[in-house]
């Protein structure tokens, strides 16, 4: 039978609550000071940058304005299928505005490089991007972020937002999900 206990599924613990949570801070504390006296708007891309959103707008002490994007390229598969689909378009109109993409993990680089893309083409005054993860080794198009939680090697995780087939996002930490769940 199935086991319901997640951690069966998983070989190594990557990053823990305690070290994401402290991670966070940090960034937090770089953010209020880099946008200071602005009019920050923090967009979420859906569904994997919720728990960081929610943790990392927490942390901040400035006033913001929180909107979410939903885009998938993943599906059902550990690898990208390189089409970014819009399921959810942003409620905002950022012409003008100061907006941070807030995201779970850069691993190809594809979905930011897209995003970052199309909202230039919608006239943001600044746009800069906070990851809390990041493969370096997994880049297929570089992507300039400006505030970066780890770098992980290129396996695939699941945990705190990340899925893998929509489950595992309410692991609290980050780990990487064993070959035999998805082999
Ligand atoms: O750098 P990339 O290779 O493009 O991968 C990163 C993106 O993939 C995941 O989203 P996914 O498409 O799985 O949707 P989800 O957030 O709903 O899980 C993740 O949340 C990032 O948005
Ligand atoms: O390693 C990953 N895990 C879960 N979702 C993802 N989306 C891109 N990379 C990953
Ligand atoms: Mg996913």
């Amino acid at each position: 039978m199935e086991s319901s206990d997640i951690r069966n599924d998983l070989t190594e613990i990557l990053v823990t609550e305690e070290q994401i949570n402290n991670k966070l801070r940090e960034l937090a504390a770089q953010i209020d000071a880099d946008y200071a006296g602005k009019d920050l708007l923090l967009v979420g891309v859906l569904k994997g940058a919720v728990m960081v959103m929610a943790d990392l707008s927490r942390a901040l002490t400035q006033h913001v304005q929180i909107d979410w994007m939903a885009v998938s390229s993943y599906g059902a598969s550990t690898k990208s299928s390189g089409v970014v689909q819009i399921r959810k378009d942003l409620d905002t109109d950022i012409a003008g505005r100061h907006v941070l993409i807030v995201e779970d993990i850069i691993d190809s680089g594809l979905t930011l490089s897209w995003l970052l893309d199309n909202f230039a083409a919608r006239g943001a005054a600044s746009i800069e991007v906070c990851a809390l993860l990041r493969k370096p080794e997994a880049a297929k198009v570089e992507i300039d972020c400006r505030y970066v939680g780890f770098d992980i090697p290129n396996d695939f995780v699941v945990g705190y937002g990340l899925d893998f087939a929509e489950r595992y996002r309410n692991l609290r930490d980050v780990a990487v999900l064993a070959p035999h769940v998805y082999a």
